[in-house]
């Protein structure tokens, strides 16, 4: 990738472009920006269909009432291939050119959500779920098949020799395996040198229960298991202690903010501006569908209205802003996937993930009655667009919506 001025653009396509026939130029009208992709650093495909359903139970009663009776469906892989087809379609057309996914339990239902995404051209992590206990009896896997099925799907995902999407660890949270089994998923962690995502500290409930299960904090309970490393992003993280926080900071782990999913489920509000003062990097997440949307547009949405009903409690508290939120979209969920140096913004040498915004569509959510100036713009997408005002979406400079 390159950036420069539009009047110099004549001379660098002499220089750079030269020997290229299929060069297209682009100018955007004064209603368009050209941005980076979203990241949505947490999103569970197979929880899609249940988007906007079962919001009337907390955390720990939703999985059981509603979450593991859809994601046992996924034995069933022509129902698995619909459905990721519709999610990587859906969060595409939304802008997210990187999506860090859970799968599914089952290992062929989640390589056919690595078949969804290497169709359509998104960017992905994507993880087999490790789940041994506190779900129904076929629900769960042996501590064996766990770690055997997980060695697989990693090697079967690096065998597809695809730039784009990286297999990721995924223990589903500390209530769903026995330590014996985390230690060992952090040693396959050290083998492949691979990411890891999983929950914490979402729900006092959950949290109550964690520390009583394994009498630790619950972020020591995954650094004991050797699972918090410089490459793992942790969703939600809204009652981490100080001293938690401490200890994620020092091995350089992210959060993974979903403020979306924390409203709907009541978990609470966490407080980004915290985990920034501990200086841990921080991402959004939609949380499918523990939120109801899979928009990242929303989630910024949510993130400002979280941070603003949280300043009202306490003096002097600076909440985010439409810029804030638009970094968390972007180049803080690279940040918190460990792919800064790929994706986040248009520095040169990274790759172009991109959207093109367009706040004069005809058929938009809104009438565009102003002149606007470009950081009007992007302030006007953020709190009043989507994916109508998207009209196209570059994933490694290929076009993809
Ligand atoms: N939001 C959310 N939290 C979880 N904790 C364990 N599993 C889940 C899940 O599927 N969604
Ligand atoms: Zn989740």
């Amino acid at each position: 990738m390159a950036i420069g001025r539009k009047e110099d653009l004549e001379q660098a396509r002499a220089q750079h472009l030269a020997d290229e026939q299929d060069v297209m130029v682009t100018v955007l009208s004064d209603r368009q920006l050209l941005i980076p992709g979203f990241v949505d650093t947490h999103i569970h495909a197979p929880q899609y269909p249940n988007c906007g359903l079962g919001y009337d139970k907390p955390l720990l009663e939703w999985l059981q009432a509603y979450t593991y009776k859809l994601e046992r469906k996924y034995r069933d892989l022509e129902y698995s291939r619909k459905v990721f087809n519709a999610v990587v379609r859906r969060t595409l057309n939304h802008g997210t050119t990187t999506a860090c996914y859970f799968a599914s339990l089952f290992q062929d239902a989640s390589l056919i959500l690595v078949d969804a995404v290497l169709k359509y051209g998104q960017r992905a992590f994507i993880g087999k779920i490790n789940m041994t206990t506190l779900a129904p009896d076929d629900y769960v896997e042996t501590p064996e098949e766990t770690i055997k099925l997980t060695r697989k799907f990693i090697e079967s995902v690096r065998s597809k020799d695809c730039e784009l999407v990286e297999p990721i660890v995924t223990p589903r949270f500390a209530l769903s395996l026995e330590m014996d089994s985390m230690i060992e998923l952090g040693q396959l962690v050290k083998e492949y040198n691979v990411n890891v995502q999983t929950h914490i500290s979402e729900n006092t409930d959950e949290v109550k229960q964690v520390n009583s299960k394994y009498g630790l904090p619950y972020a020591n309970v995954y650094d004991k298991a050797g699972l918090l490393t410089p490459k793992t992003v942790l969703a939600h993280g809204i009652y981490l202690t100080d001293e938690e926080l401490s200890l994620l900071s020092q091995r350089g782990s992210s959060v993974s903010h979903c403020p979306d999913s924390n409203t709907c489920l009541k978990s609470g509000m966490c407080d980004v501006r915290r985990l920034f003062s501990f200086g841990i990097k921080v991402g959004l997440g939609t949380d499918v569908s523990g939120g109801a949307s899979p928009s990242i547009v929303s989630a910024m949405r949510s993130a400002l209205a979280t941070s603003i009903n949280l300043s009202f409690g306490q003096k002097n508290y600076k909440p985010l802003n439409y810029l804030d939120v638009f970094y968390l979209a972007t180049l803080g969920g690279a940040e918190a996937l460990s792919l800064e140096h790929k994706i986040g913004n248009f520095e040169v040498g990274k790759e172009f993930d991109a959207l093109i915004v367009d706040m004069g569509v005809e058929n938009g959510n809104t009438d565009l009655l102003l002149d606007c100036t470009p950081l009007e713009l992007l302030q006007k997408f953020i709190y009043t667009g989507d994916d109508r005002n998207i009209a196209k979406v570059f994933v490694a400079g290929k076009s993809v919506k």
